[in-house]
């Protein structure tokens, strides 16, 4: 479970007016466990900065971050433990194979060969990735460099994932998939937070949503809430009304 409270992040000013970027205003909600949770928002709304302090990649300027109850700013290397990361940079090793990008991050945390091979037998099958497992990844198709960072970032069995738009350039049919695999992770027990700027990924998947836009929680709920709340008969009119624009509709 993860818990975000009142968190804010701003940062300097590059323009002739130096004014400072706020890029996360007071932002609060909780991630349950066996649940998807969505943040939903147009570009430039808050949602990477909101998930960098999340995984502690940055420090909330106020507020606080709890993983499984635990404050991150206290344990952060327990919090990472507990964290498996997609970030918005996918990153992979291109000298190394997509089995041995996933091994790597394996030893990086203490496991066991034997516990590496069997954790990547089954994120390979979860992920179909059986076909490119043992090439390079030097020459990977988007959708085959994103795998291979989830597969890496779950080699270590975390209860909680968080993945920044994880579906951002994937055919439908790798997209069909990934969500499959997230709805795995749910039925799981797990806690999975994703963010996305397109309403259907969100509707397609999730369990609760929180729309952020210009740094602010302007709604969440499950998505019957969330229609209530903006009196809207349909999820998309609902976004639409919320965020006050159309930005993120089509995909
Ligand atoms: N390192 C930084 N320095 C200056 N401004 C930043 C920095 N990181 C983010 N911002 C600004 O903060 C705001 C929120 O950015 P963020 O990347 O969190 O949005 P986002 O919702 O993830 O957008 P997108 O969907 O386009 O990825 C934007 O105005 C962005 O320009």
């Amino acid at each position: 479970m993860i818990v975000a409270e009142h968190l804010r992040k701003t940062f300097p000013g590059k323009g002739k007016d130096k004014q400072r970027v706020i890029a996360v205003d007071d932002v609060s909600f909780e991630a349950r466990d066996g649940e998807i949770t969505g943040l939903l928002g147009p570009n430039g709304a808050g949602k990477t900065t909101t998930l960098r302090m999340l995984y502690t990649l940055m420090r909330p300027e106020t507020g606080r971050v709890l993983v499984d109850g635990r404050d991150v700013a206290a344990d952060a290397v327990a919090a990472r433990r507990a964290l498996g990361v997609l970030p918005d940079a996918r990153g992979v090793y291109k000298r190394l194979t997509a089995r041995e990008n996933i091994a790597y991050f394996g030893e990086l945390h203490g496991l066991s060969p034997g516990d590496i091979a069997e954790r990547t037998r089954v994120l390979a099958e979860a992920l179909q990735m059986e076909d490119f497992l043992d090439r390079q990844t030097e020459g990977f198709s988007q959708g085959q460099r994103t795998k291979t960072a989830i597969a890496r970032a779950l080699v270590h069995d975390p209860r909680n994932v968080i993945l920044d738009e994880p579906t951002n350039g994937l055919d439908v049919m790798t997209t069909r998939g990934l969500r499959a695999f997230l709805k795995q992770l749910r039925a799981e027990g797990r806690c999975v937070i994703f963010s996305s700027h397109i309403m259907q990924e969100v509707a397609a998947l999730c369990d609760r949503i929180v729309v952020i836009a210009h740094g602010r929680v302007v709604a969440q709920g499950t998505p019957g809430e969330l229609r209530a709340h903006a009196g809207a008969d349909n999820l998309e009119d609902a976004f639409v009304k919320l965020i006050g624009s159309e930005e993120g509709l089509h995909a």
